[in-house]
């Protein structure tokens, strides 16, 4: 199993008041499947997704990553894992705004250590890949809201991870713009051995992913029995 999540509850302390954001979520990841996570808004999916990327913390239960409980980890341990185990792709592109595409790309290689020739050289791949072999050089304010978000995807496949984590990666974009980045993602998946959990309010877009999760109230629909 690549990640799960066994009776994972969060509660934030609003005031006097607790407000249980997710509640006894089970879920179980395999390596390369790409699945959807759906629900209305305040559901909790941009919270579950920020438990299994590490970036919050469960009030109760487990989030493993292969076979390893994530929330004992120090903040160095969960830097690192994240920059090379996962990739993150937001609904806002978060590139740097002062570097080419090529050099965004590049960034989270460098910081795992890669030589600069062989990240750029990943980097010019990897955006040829997503149709940007004409804009390496371009910055993110010379580029559309389409490309910005797909030099987002690159940079998020830059160290292989095993698993992108994507929180309404086409919600920023019009819809037949949003349709070609979800086919675009989709086809990374068969390409490659990573496994994508897609967060969106679109039901059309995850209808096309062979698994959906919908959240309903912090609490999921059809609660998946862990092997
Ligand atoms: N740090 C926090 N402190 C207190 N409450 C929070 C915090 N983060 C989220 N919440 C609350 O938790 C609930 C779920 O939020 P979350 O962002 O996970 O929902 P969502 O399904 O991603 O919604 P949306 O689709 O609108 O982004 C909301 O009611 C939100 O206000």
């Amino acid at each position: 199993m690549l990640m799960e999540c066994r009776q994972l509850s969060r509660v934030y302390q609003d005031g006097d008041r607790q407000l249980q954001v997710l509640k006894d979520v089970n879920i179980a990841i395999h390596p390369g499947e790409m699945l959807a996570i759906v629900g209305s808004s305040g559901s909790g999916k941009s919270t579950l997704l920020h438990c299994l990327g590490g970036l919050d913390k469960p009030t109760a239960g487990e989030v493993l990553f292969a076979g390893r409980a994530i929330q004992d980890w120090s903040a160095n341990q969960l830097a690192d894992w994240r920059n090379k185990e996962l990739g993150f792709i937001y609904q806002f592109h978060h590139l740097l705004p002062e570097f080419t595409a090529l050099e965004n790309v590049a960034m989270p290689q460098l910081i795992a250590g890669v030589a600069t020739g062989d990240a750029k050289i990943r980097a010019e791949q990897l955006l040829t890949r997503v149709g940007l072999a004409e804009r390496l050089q371009h910055r993110p304010a010379e580029l559309s809201g389409g490309e910005r978000q797909r030099v987002a995807i690159a940079r998020a496949l830059a160290n292989s991870p095993r698993l992108v984590l994507a929180d309404e990666p086409t919600g920023n974009l019009d819809d037949t713009t949003a349709e070609q980045v979800f086919e675009l993602l989709l086809e990374l998946n068969q390409e490659l051995d990573t496994a994508f959990v897609i967060v969106t309010h679109d039901n059309a877009l995850a209808a096309k992913l062979p698994r959906t999760l919908s959240l309903h109230h912090g609490v999921l629909d059809h609660k998946e029995l862990i092997a």
